[in-house]
């Protein structure tokens, strides 16, 4: 287990920056998940605190220890590391046992030694009694579960993960994540995880740094993200949010507003930084819009049946061409008119456009 802290780190491949100038401080025994669409650099970050690329910029240490930067560049086999990929790479001519022992063998431990150490980190993945079996004879998760396996009995400083769970079907995925949540509790390890997809992230990760451009925008817990994004980008991002404009008519108490927003008036979240008065951009999530009695007009243009409910995307009068998912249980007709209630929009600081933006939770 290590802290790792990441000091301006820049990665340069011939013209273009993968990594711009990100820093993070990752505490010991945390679980930070990396997340951003495809080409963010996410994948690139992870590779620097691997040691599988080297910095053209800025510094990495592992608990105070420099390993990447400064002149220094500590290979992967010297940072203690462990990475579980998204294709598992077990040895199919190997069984279980072997897979999660091979590290340990190459290390020199004695067979009772080895043992030992694969019978308890087959058990902390709930593989006790897979032993013998080859990888061919598991299913996708079970393959995943022998490489997490893997990885813990090698007892690592610190532990990456790169999409393990792109390759799951979507049952799979949610057992998973199970998995790895409860591996985490038990051994305490310090782990990075990389992910495109957002319910992923939020459901395992104690903060998630939210990329875009090889820069980090906003590094917090999950629920911060969602309710208080710091930037359009990252309220954009999370939670399928949209980002309007709005006028601040004046403040409603402690940390509220009020606002006018198509037409309607309406009381709003704002946090440190929002406009006091005037112009200003809010961040919307479908659960803060309710068809409702009171409320902005609009009308409904689309409808997409749910199960549990109705998602409507509905085009408000006073802003033809916008289009904002309002979820309801409902039966609306398309083209029918409806009045829709505002709750818990957040007003976005007014000094922090798409300039990037990196903060403690
Ligand atoms: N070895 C390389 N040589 C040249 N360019 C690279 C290399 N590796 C990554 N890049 C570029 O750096 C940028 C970031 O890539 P990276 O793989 O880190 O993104 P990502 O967020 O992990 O995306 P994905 O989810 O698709 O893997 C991309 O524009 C990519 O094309």
């Amino acid at each position: 287990m290590t802290a790792i802290t990441i000091a301006g780190a820049l990665k340069r491949f011939g013209s273009g920056l993968a990594v711009n100038d990100v820093s993070l401080d990752i505490a010991e025994g945390e679980f930070v998940a990396l997340l951003g669409p495809s080409g963010c650099g996410k994948t690139t970050l992870l590779r620097l605190i691997a040691g599988f690329e080297t910095l053209s910029g800025g510094a990495i240490r592992f608990g105070g220890r420099l390993v990447a930067g400064e002149g220094t560049h500590v290979s992967p086999e010297r940072r203690n590391v462990a990475i579980v990929f998204q294709s598992y790479a077990l040895w199919p001519h190997m069984t279980v046992a072997e897979n999660v022992g091979y590290a340990l063998r190459v290390r020199g431990l004695g067979k009772a030694e080895r043992r030992i150490k694969i019978g308890e980190a087959l058990d902390a993945v709930e593989l006790s009694g897979f032993e013998a079996r080859r990888p061919a004879d598991l299913s996708g998760g079970q393959r995943q579960r022998v490489a997490l396996a893997r990885c813990l009995a090698m007892d690592p400083d610190v532990i990456l993960l790169d999409e393990p769970l792109a390759n799951l079907d979507v049952h799979l995925r949610a057992s998973m994540e199970d998995t790895f949540r409860a591996f985490h509790q038990r051994t305490g390890a310090t782990m990075v995880y990389v992910t495109h997809d957002q319910a992923e992230a939020m459901a395992m990760a104690d903060r998630i740094a939210v990329m875009e451009k090889g820069r980090i925008l906003q590094v917090a817990s999950p629920q911060t993200l969602y309710d208080r994004p710091a930037s359009e980008g990252v309220a954009r991002f999370v939670g399928n949010g949209r980002v309007v404009d709005c006028q601040v008519l004046g403040p409603a108490g402690e940390g509220q507003s009020r606002v006018r927003l198509f037409g309607d008036e309406a009381i709003m979240r704002a946090g440190e930084g929002a406009p006091l008065v005037g112009p200003a951009r809010l961040a919307l999530k479908p659960e803060s819009l309710a068809i409702g009695e009171t409320g902005f007009v609009a009308r409904v243009r689309k409808a997409v049946f749910k199960g549990s409910h109705t998602l409507y995307e509905v085009e408000p009068d006073a802003a033809p061409g916008l289009l904002l998912p309002v979820p309801s249980s409902e039966r609306l007709a398309i083209g029918e008119i409806v009045r829709v209630t505002v709750r818990g929009g957040w007003l976005l600081p007014a000094s922090v456009v798409e300039a990037g933006y990196s903060a403690a939770a």
